[in-house]
């Protein structure tokens, strides 16, 4: 819910500005190539806005790590190609957290979903990436991480339950 507030803005006019009550925002960003992380982090989205938060999904393809400085807490979820690398189309952002960060993220609290297929030597890597990267850039862990292999959708359920857990169990050590 957007609420308005009106207030002198000092030159004899009023200002109007907007702001989120009561609001909870969540950034859940994924990286995907063939859709599974997106699925996740849409099933992530649902449970957040049915535990009262405003979550805001974003693709790593398309948008810049900058946007983890908007945020007091993100949800990250993203599957693993080639040698371990990135899905396609996000390695620029992944390159902006793991390989050359700018910024520092003590502001954040994170959890990271990785999606993979144990076949594989480096089993779920860029999800495990970003989980040390951001702890790294200051960043708290607050639930750890689950790697998931090729039946991802239970573990992905157990994390997602896990995450609200948490954070829920924090609002209330908080109030
Ligand atoms: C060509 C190819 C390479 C892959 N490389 C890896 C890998 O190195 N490590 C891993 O854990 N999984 C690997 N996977 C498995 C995918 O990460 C897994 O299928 C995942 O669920 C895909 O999620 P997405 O649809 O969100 O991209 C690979 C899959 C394909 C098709």
């Amino acid at each position: 819910m957007t609420i308005q507030r009106q207030q002198q803005d000092g030159k004899g006019g009023i200002m109007v500005t907007s702001q989120q009550a009561m609001s909870k925002p969540l950034l859940i960003l994924f990286g995907t190539f063939s859709g599974n992380s997106e699925s996740c982090a849409e099933k992530a989205a649902s449970v957040a806005r049915q535990r009262g938060y405003d979550p805001v999904l974003e693709n790593m393809a398309d948008c810049a790590a900058d946007v983890l400085k908007q945020f007091d807490t993100a949800l990250i979820i993203t599957s693993t190609y080639g040698d371990g690398d990135p899905p396609d189309g996000t390695e620029n952002f992944y390159a902006q957290v793991v390989n050359r960060p700018t910024q520092r993220l003590e502001h954040l609290r994170y959890s990271v979903l990785a999606l993979g297929d144990s076949c594989y030597d480096r089993f779920c890597q860029c999800g495990k990436d970003y989980d040390e990267a951001l702890e790294t850039l200051g960043a708290t862990r607050f639930h750890i991480r689950v790697d998931c292999d090729i039946d991802y959708d239970e573990p992905c359920d157990a994390w997602i339950e896990g995450v609200f857990a948490t954070l829920a169990q924090k609002r209330l050590l908080a109030a």
